[in-house]
């Protein structure tokens, strides 16, 4: 008989520095036991301080990493992280339509911290009315959920609004919605979960006082992903059903077989690892101009390390 580990799927920009983009993503993949792949949709030269400049990769290139991954791979779960234009985000919605990219998790990455933008103004309305629809989850922050919503939309103050607009963003058509609330300010961070069978859960954790915060909406959708496909295969194995159907699996395959029970697990198993990543690393400087640095968690706290630091 022959195994195979869950498989992961990372489609997104790079941070040559380590802490965000696709390389947070194999880590966090790593970490969290399962196979990482990547679909590399930017090179973005960044680091701690912010973004300087941003390389697109050609769309048919794009296209031909689609076709490595998938034609050859059995996806179990796969996140997207910064697409950057239009025509990209149109090519994600084409792939995962062909349902071969398991349960999908969308990261609306829009504006670096810095400042800088990763997605170009144009592709946001693709991302509300095409790319929202296909995704099984997408986790927004405040002002990204804020801009999905309208142009106009403020961004939410309080737990009420920040449930109303997730449920206002669910009628844009993803299977549930993490709105995270790392980007306020008080000492408690709340999350809140909804999904589209109606359910609404609230995740509190302390605000851990760091700089060190770059990468957290990447390494957290990450670990989500993760969790799903690796409690999704453990499900599957319980159940005794086949572990690689022939079939592609379609988003109403994945949503039909990630209840709303099994995703609130998944995201509270990687809340609770990006709480351990944040604390480890809290006391980190990493950079040479430590100034206004905003370093990395760390993603392998839950890896031994066998040499002194
Ligand atoms: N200082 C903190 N203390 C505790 N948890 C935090 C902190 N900052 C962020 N988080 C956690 O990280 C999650 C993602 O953070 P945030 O809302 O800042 O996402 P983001 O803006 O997409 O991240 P990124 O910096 O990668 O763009 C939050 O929902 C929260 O759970
Ligand atoms: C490539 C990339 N994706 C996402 C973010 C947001 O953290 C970033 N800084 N860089």
């Amino acid at each position: 008989m022959t195994t195979r580990p869950p498989i992961t799927l990372s489609i997104a920009g790079t941070d040559p520095s380590g802490g965000a983009g696709i390389h947070a993503d194999l880590k966090t993949f790593t970490a969290r036991k399962t196979m990482g792949t990547t679909v590399i949709t930017a090179l973005v030269a960044q680091n701690t301080h912010g973004v300087s400049r941003v390389y697109p990769v050609d769309v048919d290139f794009v296209a031909d990493q689609f076709d490595s991954v998938l034609g050859d791979l059995p996806v179990d779960a796969t996140k997207s992280g910064m697409l950057g234009s239009r025509d990209l985000v149109e090519l994600v919605v084409a792939r995962a339509a062909e349902g071969r990219l398991g349960f999908f998790t969308v990261d609306p990455v829009m504006i670096a911290t810095s400042g800088h933008r990763l997605l170009e103004t144009d592709a946001v309305d693709a991302v509300r009315t095409h790319l929202l629809p296909v995704a099984d989850l997408i986790t927004p922050n405040l002002p990204e959920a804020a801009l999905l919503i309208s142009d106009d939309e403020p961004e939410a103050q309080t737990t009420e609004a920040m449930r109303d607009q997730a449920g206002r963003l669910l009628e844009r058509g993803p299977g549930a919605v993490l709105l995270k609330g790392g980007h306020g300010s008080d000492d408690e961070v709340i999350d809140i979960l909804a999904t589209s069978d109606g359910q609404v859960r609230e995740f509190t954790h302390p605000r851990v006082t760091t700089m060190n915060t770059h990468g957290t909406g990447c390494t957290l959708s990450a670990a989500i992903t993760a969790e799903v496909a690796v409690l999704g295969r453990e499900r599957a194995a319980a159940a005794g059903g086949p572990a690689d159907p022939a079939a592609p699996t379609g988003k109403d395959r994945s949503r039909a077989a990630i209840g709303s029970d099994l995703l609130g697990e998944a995201v509270g198993n990687a809340l609770d690892f990006l709480a351990r990543a944040l604390n480890s690393a809290a006391d980190w400087q990493l950079s040479l101009d430590p100034e206004g640095a905003h370093g990395p968690v760390d993603h392998q706290v839950d890896i031994v390390r066998d040499r002194p630091a």
